[in-house]
């Protein structure tokens, strides 16, 4: 990406406070005339001073000067009080709402990608956000400097230098004699750190995504006493980072020693060149320092445009990730128009194949059929494909391959809102927001009641649970236990009602009693509409209307679980299986002393 093609994907950002930048510009070019007034003022006062001298006039009658350079000073000061702040305030403003509105946008449009993205391993957690964050930092800094202090510092070297001419050609000679020697010192300087940067991003982008492993792994790292080991892990990511960071800094203190270096030669030029004018007779003495200074006034928006250049590399590194999150057309969900106000959930499979984005081949060649108002069971081994088969139906991902119907309508065309709003899953691992309980259950239904949240919290036999805590509805619901949580997930799906029910190992973290109570509210909800259940609870796959069992990503069997018992395959083998894991022979012997 060339730095016009950034500019290009910014001006959409930069075009709302286009007014604002004009008026930050103009400030700061009001600066940049009244940073020339120091030397004009110093050179006045010592050639008059110098004067009054040699007229060997007395303090008396040089205080009107005094009072004269004290005052033109003052206000100079003052004016430019004004004129930084002003500069600082509506430069900040104009990087704040920059950087809001390109985080809003990459923030929209991420919401808008399919599962695919996130589950890709260039976007694994850490890494998108560092992409994200380091893309909107560098870019908004780009604008700030590109757009509000570029041209003013420019404009401070132009009207310095014509100063310098216009008081001497060869002193103007001089000093712009030296800024071609400045920038190629600076391109060169560029050009040793351009590899680094690179580097330099992808590491940042390592540690913390490393980070974010870390602190989600804690309790595993902790309960195999791995705490060295991933230490270690770390220490070599950082190790890294820091040995590129000093790379940077070190060609960083060279160039810049050199720079000021050829600063210090135009400085000693200049002095020695007007000394000798001085001596000629050609100029007052106060030009020396009238020179030094206006030298000063050309070199220093040259040291801060290095800066800039720096910065323009780093925002070419960053934006080009960062552009590349927004542009990912390609997983877009797309939402086809179909709308019906409520859906069957009658779904049909005609050879269906799936492969993931990252190339596992997890489904092949599946026909089924699930029956409208009738509990279907998906049964298999684990990595049967069994999630997959439930990420299909609830349109996660389509299939490579294959016809898959829902209602009679191929599953594309449906849009998206219309087709989800009639879904509702439950996992074996349920999402819990940061936030109340009672936030967390409305998730399922967002104008719901406290009563409809009270109502579906006792259906999931969570209510007296959260009335026992200290602040009830509103307690921290990361904080409960796995089991609550679940039955948030399950009071969720109360409150959302839909037609179409997945329940993908529902009742895994659950205790016995629990297991119960919630099967019977599941069994409550299943009427009349259409659940997918995968479970390894033997309870809830028998008293499934069908059962669909899944090998390798196959089908390998289907039918009623006493048909698939007889047939004596591999849902037999599976089942019975079960039936000793469980020790039923023992439970019976039990149960009828
Ligand atoms: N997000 C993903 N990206 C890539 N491959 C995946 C992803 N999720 C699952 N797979 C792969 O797809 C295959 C089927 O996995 P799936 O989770 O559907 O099995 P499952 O039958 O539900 O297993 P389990 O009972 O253990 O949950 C596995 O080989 C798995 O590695």
């Amino acid at each position: 990406m060339s730095i016009w093609e950034v500019f290009k994907r910014l001006r959409p950002f930069v075009r709302p406070y286009r007014k604002l930048i004009l008026f930050a510009l103009v400030l700061t070019l009001v600066g940049a005339l009244t940073a020339q007034v120091n030397p004009i003022v110093l050179r006045y006062t010592v050639d008059t001073i110098e004067e009054m001298q040699k007229n060997g006039w007395g303090v008396a009658r040089g205080a009107g000067l005094l009072a004269l350079i004290s005052g033109i000073l003052f206000l100079k000061e003052i004016l430019n009080s004004l004129i930084v702040f002003g500069q600082r305030f509506y430069g900040e403003k104009i990087r704040i709402s920059i950087s809001g509105d390109l985080a809003d946008t990459a923030v929209g449009r991420i919401l808008t990608y399919d599962l695919g993205f996130f589950s890709s391993q260039t976007n694994e957690k850490g890494k998108l956000q560092s992409r994200i964050d380091r893309g909107v930092e560098y870019l908004t800094r780009l604008v700030q400097s590109f757009f509000i202090d570029l041209l003013p510092l420019f404009a401070n070297s132009v009207v310095a230098l014509v100063v310098m001419f216009s008081a001497n050609f060869y002193v103007g000679l001089v000093a712009l004699s030296i800024l071609p020697l400045y920038f190629w010192v600076s391109y060169k300087q560029a050009e040793k750190l351009s590899g680094v940067r690179r580097t330099l991003k992808g590491q940042r982008e390592d540690k913390s995504n490393g980070l974010i492993n870390l602190i989600e792994s804690i309790q595993v790292i902790k309960s195999f006493v791995r705490e060295p080991y991933e230490a270690t892990k770390q220490f070599r990511v950082q190790q890294l980072l820091m040995g590129s960071l000093l790379k940077t800094r070190q060609t960083n203190f060279f160039f810049d020693g050199l720079k000021s270096f050829l600063e210090q030669i135009g400085v000693v030029l200049i002095i020695i060149l007007t000394a000798y004018l001085v001596l000629d007779q050609q100029m007052s003495i106060g030009a020396i320092m009238f020179h030094i200074l206006l030298f000063n006034n050309v070199s220093a928006p040259i040291r801060q445009l290095h800066r800039i250049y720096d910065e323009m590399n780093d925002a070419l590194t960053y934006s080009e990730s960062f552009f590349d999150v927004l542009d990912r057309k390609e997983a877009v969900e797309h939402s086809g128009s179909y709308q019906v106000a409520e859906l069957a959930g009658a779904y049909e499979l005609n050879d269906v194949s799936f492969t993931y984005p990252n190339g596992n081949k997890a489904l092949f060649n599946v026909f089924m059929t699930i029956p409208k108002n009738q509990t279907t069971a998906l049964v298999g081994l684990s990595g049967a494909g069994k999630s997959t088969l439930i990420n299909l139906l609830s349109r996660f991902y389509l299939p490579d391959s294959g016809e898959l119907l829902l209602d009679g309508q191929p599953i594309a065309a449906f849009d998206l809102p219309n087709l989800r709003r009639n879904l509702g899953m439950v996992f074996q691992k349920n999402h819990i927001f940061k936030g109340s309980i009672e936030e967390n259950i409305r998730y399922g239904k967002m104008e719901a009641t406290q009563e409809e949240i009270q109502e579906a919290a006792k259906k999931a036999y969570l209510h007296e649970q959260v009335m026992a805590l200290p602040k009830q509805y509103a307690s921290d619901a990361q904080m409960l236990s796995g089991g609550q949580q679940q039955r948030i997930a399950i009071a969720r799906l109360f409150l959302k009602n839909p037609p179409i029910i997945f329940l993908d190992e529902p009742t895994a973290s659950l205790d016995a009693i629990a297991t119960e109570q919630i099967k019977n509210s599941l069994d409550a909800i299943k009427e009349g509409r259409t659940v997918v259940i995968i479970s390894h609870s033997l309870s809830q796959i028998i008293d499934a209307d069908q059962i669909y069992v899944m090998e390798k990503g196959r089908v390998v069997e289907n039918g009623t679980h006493q048909a698939l018992y007889e047939q004596n395959g591999v849902y037999r083998k599976i089942f019975e299986a079960s039936a000793r894991s469980l020790n039923l022979d023992k439970m019976l012997e039990s149960m009828r002393k």
